[in-house]
């Protein structure tokens, strides 16, 4: 699995932290777009690069991280094709996954401890999407871009 990283000033650590989860998974493939300081930067360019990379199909899912989560996610929605979930703890991530096919996950910096995120990062990319009934309703999902 190809996954890409990125954030804003406010979780370059949780960044670091999330990337040593993800090195525990022998067949994750992690491009890290930055940002690499602490200088300031704006969470929507970050969100921009990270979801490009999904939606091109460069990357098979996208982690996007900002000081709350709450401003990289909405910017990574409105992106065509993005169902980015900002998760705060492991049963939404793993509900993001198994019911609502997210294929970016958001998570704030300022928000969780390495701990909860680390457990939150493995069900975000352990997590199978079910189909089913949550097919129609993703499918309806993804139709209200047109
Ligand atoms: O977008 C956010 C909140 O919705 C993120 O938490 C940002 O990281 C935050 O707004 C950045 O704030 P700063 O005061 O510029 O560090």
């Amino acid at each position: 699995m190809k996954i890409t990283i990125g954030s804003d000033h406010g979780a370059v650590q949780l960044k670091e932290e999330v990337k040593m989860v993800l090195k525990e998974y022998g067949d994750v493939e992690v491009k890290d777009v930055g940002t690499f300081g602490t200088d300031s930067v704006d969470y929507p360019d970050i969100a921009e690069k990270v979801c490009g990379d999904v939606v091109s199909g460069n990357a098979d899912r996208g982690i996007v991280l900002c000081g709350t989560g709450i401003g990289i996610s909405i910017a990574a929605n409105k992106i065509k094709g993005i169902r980015c979930a900002l998760c705060n703890d492991v049963f939404s991530a793993k509900m993001s996954r198994q019911h609502n096919d997210a294929n970016v996950l958001a998570m704030g910096g300022r928000v969780l401890g390495f701990g909860p995120a680390g457990e939150i990062v493995r069900a975000f990319v352990e997590g199978k999407f079910e189909g089913g009934r949550h097919e129609r309703r993703v499918n309806k999902i993804m139709a209200l871009e047109k």
